[in-house]
């Protein structure tokens, strides 16, 4: 029996480095666009130069400007950053109903303070919706390098969308804690922006470590207290995620806290999900109980210096290490 095709909705480099693997490993893969003029050239030129250049996108790949195409599969990947997602699912909310939604992104809805699932489901009601997140740079998955991922869904089926969505080189791990998968991936982009800030002010690899260990007890902090599970927190989703982002100058989010803490301006044009992801979080947190979350946004939005930004990072408070 032939298997379903799957529809990839979001053409940047995570969208098209998951529809590679997928149309490589033989599945019929849709990769929507909006942008008609990057479908020409994808055709014409065989790869996503924009995203991932010199990778070639399989025959079974097929880009197309037309959403109702690539959302008249089963199951939809939608790629696009967070604060995108609200528009994609309530503009072709007709064209979703029905699908399973697989939410490709790591954030937190600026204004809303929902996580992607949770937006999905506010915009199409009844929406059967899963989270894939995890430890993967585009790149690694587009060149067939091994990762795994973390597969989280609140409902029922998950065992097969994991048949259909794992591929030879992507290693899908299942879980129910939706709400603990986007919490660890959401925030670890807050954190990596830190990281970033640490290492480009020169406080040195001792300091970033420190950090990422609190940034941890941060991400555990307040994803327990929603009611995630702490081994969701201590899996790929979570930690896994966060000891990449935080040590490899592909991460976006890394970058963009190094250039800060050089002093330089950040590449406004990248998709950078942390930083809305802090605005969003610290606009109903509090320094308590989340104090790294808290300083990136302050130190993002001007409101404290770098110098202010390394106290309040590095000089807390004596305690006991469990605090
Ligand atoms: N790049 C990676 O290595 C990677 C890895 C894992 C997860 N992610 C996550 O994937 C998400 C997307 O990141 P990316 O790297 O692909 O970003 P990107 O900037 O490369 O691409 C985002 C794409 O979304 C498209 N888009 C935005 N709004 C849209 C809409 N309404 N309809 C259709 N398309 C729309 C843009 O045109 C762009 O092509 C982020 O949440 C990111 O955290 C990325
Ligand atoms: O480039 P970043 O910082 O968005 O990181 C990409 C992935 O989320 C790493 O898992």
């Amino acid at each position: 029996m032939e298997r379903p095709e799957i529809g990839v909705l979001g053409a940047g480099a995570f969208g098209t480095a998951l529809a590679i693997t997928l149309a490589r490993a033989g599945r019929r893969v849709s990769l929507y666009a909006r942008d008609e003029a990057q479908v020409d050239r994808m055709r014409t030129t065989g790869e996503n130069a924009a995203r991932l250049p010199g990778v070639p996108l399989p025959p079974s790949l097929r880009p197309t400007a037309a959403v109702a195409e690539a959302a008249a599969a089963p199951i939809l990947l939608l790629a696009v950053p967070t604060q995108t997602l609200r528009r994609l699912a309530e503009t072709q909310a007709g064209a979703l109903a029905g699908r399973t939604l697989v939410a490709c992104c790591k954030g937190v809805e600026l204004g809303s303070g929902l996580l992607p699932t949770e937006v999905l489901e506010q915009a199409i009601p009844g929406a059967r919706t899963a989270v894939l997140t995890g430890p993967s740079f585009a790149v690694d998955i587009a060149l067939g390098k091994p990762t795994a991922l973390t597969l989280a869904t609140a409902h029922r089926g998950g065992e097969a969308l994991q048949a259909e969505l794992a591929t030879p080189d992507l290693r899908l791990y299942l879980t129910e804690d939706a709400l603990g998968a986007q919490l660890g991936g959401a925030l670890k982009n807050v954190i990596a922006i830190a990281a970033g800030v640490v290492l480009g002010a020169g406080f040195g690899e001792s300091a970033r470590a420190a950090l990422m260990t609190r940034g941890f007890a941060e991400i555990q902090r307040l994803a327990e207290s929603r009611g995630a599970l702490p081994e969701t927190l201590a899996g790929l989703s979570g930690f896994g995620d966060l000891v990449l982002t935080c040590t490899s100058e592909k991460s976006r989010n890394f970058r963009h806290g190094q250039a800060i803490g050089r002093g330089e301006l950040p590449d406004g044009a990248q998709t950078v999900e942390g930083v809305m992801t802090a605005h969003a979080l610290a606009a109903d947190g509090d320094s308590d109980t989340l104090p790294v979350t808290c300083m990136v946004s302050a130190l993002l939005k001007g409101q404290v210096s770098l110098d202010e930004a390394k106290d309040l990072l590095l000089s807390r408070p004596l305690r006991h290490e469990r605090g």
